[in-house]
């Protein structure tokens, strides 16, 4: 067995309240994702968990929502490295736009594709297979090698940027993926095997 990879998707933010297609945009967190994120922190406190180190995207969603699972598990200052290469998927066109409008607009089944498929692009945007082209190797050589060295990494990402790092950890195919939510503040926690592969998965719900 080798080191600890814990992922958490963002807390609520304000566009994922007010329902809009976020991507590369940087609204804050909501009043009740900043409860989230705390909450997460909480969460892989209660399970023992100390991180090494901390990565995060360069939007702020998920650099707030680092900081609050830091002072929650009274690690502030913890070495946080900062990559775009975790941002959420680029929503292109769609960015900014209500989610509901978007339906009357293209269809309730179009939107759906758009959001969850795994090789459909938004317009101008990236699909999901474009996301992980950039989120695995970020992963397999920035990320990874402190797991074998046997260390606890938290990361702190969104929606997309994790379900694509989740798919390839899990093996799953571009069908099995359309199926699959990552909920906002709540820690998925990845054990390793020291050849890399994984060992166990629990998800630190209620
Ligand atoms: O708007 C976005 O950037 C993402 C995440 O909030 O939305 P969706 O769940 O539709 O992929």
């Amino acid at each position: 067995m080798s080191g600890i990879l814990v992922l958490v998707r963002h807390g609520q933010s304000e566009w994922n309240l007010k329902n809009l297609f976020t991507g590369w945009r940087d609204p804050g967190l909501s009043e009740k994702g900043h409860e989230e994120a705390k909450d997460a922190g909480r969460r892989i406190k209660a399970h023992g968990l100390k991180p090494d180190i901390a990565f995060t995207s360069v939007l702020s969603r998920a650099q707030v929502t680092n900081d609050h699972i830091l002072a929650e598990l009274g690690q502030e200052g913890l070495e946080t490295i900062c990559d775009q290469a975790l941002n959420e998927r680029d929503y292109g066109d769609l960015s900014g736009l209500n989610k509901d409008d978007a339906r009357n607009r293209w269809g309730e089944e179009q939107v759906h594709i758009w959001r969850r498929s795994y090789d459909v692009q938004p317009p101008g945007g990236e699909s999901l297979r474009d996301t992980g082209a950039r989120v695995w190797p970020y992963y397999l050589h920035d990320i990874q090698p402190h797991v074998l060295r046997g260390e606890t990494v938290l990361v702190s990402a969104h929606g997309n940027s994790l379900r694509a790092l989740v798919m390839a950890l899990d093996g799953l195919t571009g069908e099995e993926v359309v199926k699959m939510e990552i909920a906002t503040g709540v820690p998925i926690v990845y054990r390793l095997n020291a050849d890399s592969t994984v060992a166990s998965k629990e998800i630190l719900e209620d």
